[in-house]
């Protein structure tokens, strides 16, 4: 099973997007020193795990090579790890998980779930190490077509088990895996709260379950002014939290967010209320 530092309470991972263009908080943390200086405080704030991705996954946004994606997180990686930090690595590239792991990453959180690099399984396998796999269907540059669901809850839970069964085949250690419903990933906002509402039926399979809300565009169009303009992605913070807390009460294993304080709190507030009193 998963290690963690605080078993008592939901995991917050706090995101460490190394890209100039991901969707909240693109180019804030390009520069290494900057990066590396952001990731000690989110540990600090409390975050189980800093998760650093060298790729934006935006929706329509441009792929980058390997060699960039792998440049980009390594070395962040290494001088995080350097500083005590346990680091995950957001890639769907199996050479940029191995070097990753070299560098010291001890979780792959793959947003696609295993189907994006078949080498994948065989680097987790022999790395034993957590591998989070998030609902996917394509690329950022096709998400959107793929967004039509009949029964969403239903396919996304039978598409994460298919995606668990192989991993399993290819020889990865079934407690080592997370499964996550890929908020966001060709899903519509309508998608997204579908799966959040039955949060219960992936808990339900087993598997430690990771939710990746944390400033959506689905958060700013609930949050929506008069006029229907989106709420920027600053303004979602309060939102995000609730998600947290209403995800830990639901029984996610995680959270994965950009906002470590308030969401820490969440899970706080989670504990609390699902054991009836504070932490003694
Ligand atoms: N496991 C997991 N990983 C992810 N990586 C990136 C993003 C996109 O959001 P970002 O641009 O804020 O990182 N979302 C997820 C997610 O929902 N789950």
């Amino acid at each position: 099973m998963l290690h963690l530092p605080h078993p008592g309470r939901c995991a917050v991972l706090g995101v460490l997007n190394v890209t100039p263009d991901s969707f909240s908080d693109g180019g804030r943390y390009i520069d290494r020193e900057h990066a590396v200086a952001h990731g000690v405080a989110m540990r600090d704030s409390g975050a189980d795990l800093v998760d650093v991705g060298g790729e934006s996954t935006r929706p329509g946004a441009a792929r980058v090579d390997a060699a960039t994606e792998r440049d980009r997180v390594v070395p962040v990686i290494r001088d995080l790890v350097a500083e005590g930090v346990r680091v995950s690595v957001d890639t769907t590239r199996a050479a940029v998980a191995e070097a990753a792991i070299e560098a010291g990453a001890t979780v792959v959180n793959d947003v696609s779930g295993g189907l994006a690099d078949p080498r994948m399984a065989a680097v987790v396998a022999a790395a034993r190490v957590p591998w989070i796999l998030m609902h996917w269907r394509g690329h950022s540059d096709r998400m959107g077509e793929l967004a039509s669901y009949e029964d969403v809850i239903g396919e996304v839970r039978a598409e994460l088990v298919a995606r668990a069964d192989a991993a399993v085949l290819a020889g990865v250690d079934p407690g080592l895996l997370v499964l996550d419903p890929g908020l966001g990933f060709a899903k519509t906002a309508a998608h997204n709260w579908a799966l959040l509402r039955r949060l219960d039926v992936l808990v339900a399979l087993g598997f430690p379950v990771l939710v990746g809300a944390s400033r959506k565009r689905f958060l700013g169009e609930l949050l929506a002014d008069a006029d229907g303009t989106p709420r920027p992605t600053p303004g979602r913070e309060g939102a995000t939290a609730a998600i947290t807390a209403l995800a830990a009460h639901a029984g996610a294993w995680g959270v994965r967010v950009h906002d470590v304080d308030g969401s820490m709190d969440a899970v706080a507030v989670a504990a609390a209320w699902q054991l009836g009193a504070s932490r003694a």
